[in-house]
């Protein structure tokens, strides 16, 4: 490349090491307080905290939607800390003498259920002891027949005798024989709201259930009101029930739940159909409680829509950040999130001032944005742990920076190791090439889940249509939309500059194995250079390889995973990456890593084109009319 011809300046990562500002004066996090309660702990999402005070005060409903990690069943522990406990109640369960098939309900305030079944044990008793002295009465008759008539006749009559007496008193029922209630929701002692977590919960543990009975008839059965099982929507009475991936329940059971909302009382039958539960149906039980719903974006699609406008309409719905500005009150957050984890956990030593300084370069890093950190806490919070572990095993005090780096470099997530396997495989049959050029041929790079960076070959091969009308954009491999999309934004751009529709051509696209979980949207710079490379038949350097996403008129967007996809690039071997100008502050690399590589942040297809392709004749005349008819170009 000619030096006129060369764009921007390779850019400078930013390195470890340098210290941080964190907004907050200490040398070890032993020093910084940890709030009390548990949504002061909460960090980073100050719109659902504000939300959750809310609606623990007026009692509303909550949907919280957003990514793994980020705070939402903390969240709803957090509201249940914040509800009232003076008017817990507990739940008994009576038999009715009218309908042994219904049993009836009893609410009364904590403590006094316990209290209830006491006393009715006291009296059962009672009875039982009535039955006692009738046994050892007959015992010592039969005595006495034996020592007045002692013969073997009378002592096999006594014995006879006894066993009978025996069987029914077994079976004698009292007239008022005396049944135990059963204490359905016992919160004697709470010192908290319920949380009850159902997430995944199957139909019976959700809304209750009635046990089957094996003996049910024959007198030898037990009573349908002790086989009555409390559900999590009772348990959570007076509390919260939280339930996260919420559209992953039946639409039935999504029903279920909105009825128990509405009338704040369930009755609890049983849930198998060919059980004799399922001929038992309690009275209607109390559930009283506020729903946190959690979920991803697909849920607001597949939650049951009357579910979600009783949610919409009776409480809140908060999309969960993931990201916060890096600012320096937010840092200091973050120093208050490392001390918390530290307590929570119990079993780690504190960090020193320049582990924290890692931990918060770790979330700057993870939140894949420029200015920001990474609001994923639980996965921040992993490494805080496995920092600790390697600070015990070493018998240290405190957690120490080598000990944060050290658990960054262990915590490889499954989409990492995986990613390290394609890479690898790809090197060995040559799928990934680092050397030459080739026309039609680029390096893009993709990520697979969060962290991940692979290349990603695609090939492009561009002919006449075959037929007299309209040429076929063609893919094959798993990315196929994705491709179609971006080869018609690069369709716009050829037919300004060439003047020619691209519809004449039957285009073919090939991402070279492809694996299951790639995200391939920023891959489309990645296409476009390889149809136009095809189409003009100038060769791509293969030890170049890029991402960033492509606008209609030729601009490069900002993608997500800059450094993971920076990252595998250098792994595989090659030497130059071209990325989104807006994605330059992204950008953290290793000192070594940083030395291994070239990095051109550019804004437009042109500049794209000029580092990429080959460099000859055929290549300057390409940029001068694409330069020409593109109005965004420099
Ligand atoms: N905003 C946050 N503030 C403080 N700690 C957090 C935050 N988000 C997550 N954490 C930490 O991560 C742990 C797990 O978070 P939590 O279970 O609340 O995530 P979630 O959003 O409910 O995830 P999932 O949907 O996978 O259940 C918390 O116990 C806490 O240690």
């Amino acid at each position: 490349m000619g030096d006129e011809e060369k764009v921007g300046e390779a850019l400078a990562p930013k390195e470890y090491g340098e210290s941080l500002e964190l907004g907050v004066e200490f040398s070890t996090t032993e020093e910084i307080k940890v709030p009390e309660k548990l949504i002061d702990q909460v960090i980073g999402q100050e719109h659902a905290v504000e939300v959750i005070k809310t609606a623990a005060n007026q009692k509303r409903h909550v949907l919280l939607i957003g990514e793994p990690g980020t705070g939402k069943s903390m969240l709803g522990q957090a509201m249940a800390e914040l509800l009232p406990t003076e008017n817990l109640e507990d739940v008994l369960v009576f038999p009715n003498p009218e309908d042994e098939n219904m049993p009836k309900i009893k609410t009364v305030p904590a403590c006094q259920g316990r209290r209830i079944v006491e006393r009715y044990r006291e009296k059962a008793k009672g009875q039982e002891n009535i039955k006692s002295y009738i046994l050892l009465f007959v015992m010592f008759m039969v005595m006495m027949a034996i020592f007045m008539e002692p013969s073997a006749t009378t002592i096999l009559l006594g014995i006879f005798v006894v066993i009978m007496t025996m069987v029914a008193l077994s079976n004698m029922r009292f007239r008022n024989s005396v049944l135990i209630p059963k204490l359905l929701i016992d919160n004697c002692g709470r010192t908290k709201a319920p949380f009850i977590d159902a997430t995944g919960a199957h139909a019976g543990a959700l809304l209750g259930d009635v046990r089957h009975d094996p003996f049910q008839s024959g007198g030898l059965g037990t009573p349908a009101h002790e086989r009555v099982e409390p559900g999590m929507i009772h348990r959570a009475h007076k509390g919260v029930l939280f339930i996260d991936e919420i559209a992953t329940l039946s639409l039935k059971m999504q029903q279920s739940l909105l009825t128990a909302m509405q009338e704040k009382k369930f009755p609890i039958t049983g849930q198998s159909e060919m059980s004799s539960g399922a001929m038992v149906r309690t009275e209607p039980v109390p559930c009283d409680f506020i729903l946190v719903a959690a979920g991803n974006l697909d849920t607001i699609d597949k939650m049951h829509p009357a579910l979600r406008s009783r949610i919409r309409g009776y409480g809140y719905e908060v999309y969960m950040r993931t990201t916060m500005p890096d600012t320096l009150e937010n840092r200091k957050k973050l120093v208050q999130f490392v001390a918390q984890e530290v307590v929570r956990d119990g079993k780690i030593p504190h960090f020193t001032r320049d582990a924290v300084e890692e931990i918060v370069r770790e979330a700057q890093k993870r939140a894949g944005r420029k200015g920001h950190l990474t609001l994923r806490l639980r996965d921040l919070g992993g490494i805080v742990r496995a920092a600790g572990d390697i600070a015990v095993k070493k018998g240290k005090k405190y957690v120490e920076r080598e000990d944060v780096l050290e658990a960054i470099r262990m915590a490889k997530p499954l989409e990492k190791q995986l990613a390290d396997w394609y890479i690898e495989n790809k090197k060995e049959y040559q799928v990934i090439r680092t050397e030459g050029s080739q026309v039609g041929r680029v390096n893009g790079l993709a990520v697979i889940g969060e962290q991940s960076g692979i290349v990603l070959p695609i090939e492009a091969v561009v002919a006449p249509a075959a037929s007299k009308e309209e040429g076929k954009i063609i893919v094959t491999g798993k990315l196929g939309e994705i491709a179609k999309e971006a080869v018609q934004n690069v369709s716009a751009i050829i037919k300004r500059y060439k003047g020619e529709d691209i519809s004449r051509y039957d285009i073919h696209v090939q991402f070279l194995q492809t694996y299951e979980g790639v995200e391939g949207d920023s891959a489309s710079i990645s296409v476009a250079t390889a149809v136009i490379s095809a189409l003009e038949g100038i060769p791509i350097r293969q030890d170049v390889a890029m991402t960033g996403s492509l606008s209609v008129l030729g601009e490069v967007l900002p993608i997500g995973g800059a450094t993971p996809k920076i990252e595998a690039a250098i792994e595989a071997g090659i030497k130059t990456v071209i990325i989104p100008k807006a994605n330059e502050k992204d950008v953290f690399l290793s000192k070594d890593k940083a030395e291994r590589i070239e990095i051109f942040p550019v804004e437009t297809i042109d500049q794209v084109l000029e580092i990429a392709l080959e460099d000859n004749e055929k290549k300057r005349e390409l940029l001068k009319r694409i330069r020409e008819a593109l109005p965004l170009s420099i």
